[in-house]
């Protein structure tokens, strides 16, 4: 879409219309339904030093594949994307992975200004992902912070907090980081949740920047403990899904005429981007390692006739495996990575969202930004339905029982030499030692 405002820089969207399948940059396998985003720019190429002139400018087109590409710069134009339109879209998805038992993780990422709280939150008269969420869910508990230059501040404490000093983030063995103290708020309605909301969102911290007078100069968390009641093989079970949603501090330059409190906030602003592209790079460089031994290993063992598909040679690297290894990941490098650990690369269903500007001034953010979305576009997570552990053990011990009936009955309608080589021979016998070895 051409916006004539913006010299030598304009943003085009070309939607791949359900049904019409397309391989776009980034997706792996093409996509029925994808985007396309598309940065047209003009350069003027540096000879000698010197710029040439505007007669050997040359066109430069830029390609990126997204799942869904949104313009909503002005409600008149005709490919305008409505907050309901953006909804529909990611908020459903949100909800069909918590309503399945997945955990969820949707983040906003982008240059200052350029609507990422918009998205989220959205405004009085429009309102953003987060508040559409919320309206279909009953019965859950919540929990609101913000991490302001690495520190994390509860949000929905009201002047309490003010007094206290900042939490403490520490990490269970099998759950994961969590914040110690975070107050946990029961819900029961939509007012009460978006009270909550509204309450946690004047809690926050914000500052005017050249570009945005409220920046929001920390990030924030939204988390929903979502549990679900459930009858799993005529057992009462229960699912717990965990939905995150973020609001990221806005990305931006350094200015020297800041004061220094925002100069402090935008370093460390900065720096845990910084430290979450360098997570998002390497979780993306993994996945694209394990993805091609996959299925070098696959093909290998076509041709081996064996069907083990092995990750170790990537991961060790010796003996012929290139040298190659899994990167380190490094989450505790920032607040904001560790917390979001499970949801980078790990046990969630993690939907991106990247906003830019299409003000020509901002080319290099939206570049960036761009790139950025799609590094983490190939990174591969593993969700898995968060099963109530008892119900899981119930499940396994009936499967083992059923594993046992059908040795216990190809015995009986076999009885072959063997049984007398186990003890004195008995059927009861040999099923008693494979009872044994269960417990
Ligand atoms: N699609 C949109 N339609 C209408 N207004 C918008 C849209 N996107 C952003 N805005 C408005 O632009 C301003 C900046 O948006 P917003 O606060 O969401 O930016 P941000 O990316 O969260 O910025 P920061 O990182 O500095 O906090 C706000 O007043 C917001 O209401």
């Amino acid at each position: 879409m051409y916006n004539p405002l913006c010299k030598g820089f304009y943003i085009e969207l070309k939607n791949v219309l359900p049904g019409t399948k397309r391989v776009l940059p980034g997706t792996k396998n093409g996509s029925s339904n994808g985007s396309c985003m598309v940065l047209h720019s003009t350069f003027f190429p540096r000879l000698d030093g010197r710029y040439d002139g505007p007669g050997e400018s040359r066109e430069k087109v830029l390609e990126f594949g997204f799942d869904y590409c949104y313009w909503s710069v002005s409600p008149e134009e005709p490919h305008y994307a409505s907050q309901e339109e953006v909804f529909q879209d990611l908020g459903v998805m949100v909800l069909a992975g918590a309503s399945e038992g997945y955990n969820v993780c949707l983040f906003a990422y982008g240059q200052t200004g350029t609507g990422k709280t918009y998205t989220m939150m959205g405004t009085l008269d429009s309102m953003g992902l987060t508040p559409r969420i919320l309206y279909y869910l009953l019965f859950f508990t919540c929990s609101f912070l913000e991490i302001y230059n690495e520190r994390v501040r509860d949000l929905l404490r009201g002047r309490e907090q003010k007094k206290k000093p900042s939490l403490r983030v520490r990490e269970h063995p099998e759950k994961g980081p969590y914040v110690q103290d975070l107050s946990q708020h029961v819900v029961s309605d939509y007012k009460q949740a978006v009270d909550l909301l509204e309450e946690g969102i004047a809690n926050r911290i914000t500052a005017a920047t050249h570009i945005h007078d409220a920046s929001s100069r920390s990030h924030a968390i939204f988390t929903i403990q979502y549990t679900q009641a459930i009858l799993e093989d005529n057992l009462p079970s229960e699912i717990v899904s965990k939905i995150n949603l973020v609001d990221l501090a806005g990305s931006e330059r350094a200015d020297p005429h800041y004061c220094r409190d925002r100069l402090t906030e935008g370093s460390n602003i900065n720096k845990s981007l910084v430290t979450l592209g360098i997570v998002i790079s390497a979780l993306a460089q993994n996945s694209q390692m394990s993805s091609s031994c996959q299925s070098i290993n696959s093909v290998a063992s076509e041709g081996e006739g064996s069907s083990v598909a092995s990750h170790t040679s990537c991961l060790s690297g010796g003996g012929g495996g290139g040298g190659r290894r899994h990167c380190f990941i490094p989450y505790r490098d920032s607040v904001l990575t560790w917390l979001l650990k499970d949801s980078l690369g790990g046990n969630a269903k993690t939907i991106m969202i990247a906003t830019v500007s299409p003000s020509s001034s901002s080319y290099n953010e939206t570049l960036s930004t761009l790139r950025y979305a799609a590094h983490a576009r190939n990174i591969v997570n593993k969700p898995r339905v968060n099963e109530d552990a008892s119900v899981r053990l119930i499940r396994e011990l009936r499967e083992e029982i059923d594993r046992l009936k059908s040795t216990l009955l190809s015995f009986q309608m076999n009885p072959g030499p063997s049984l007398s080589d186990q003890g004195d021979g008995s059927l009861s016998d040999i099923v008693l030692q494979n009872e044994l070895k269960v417990e």
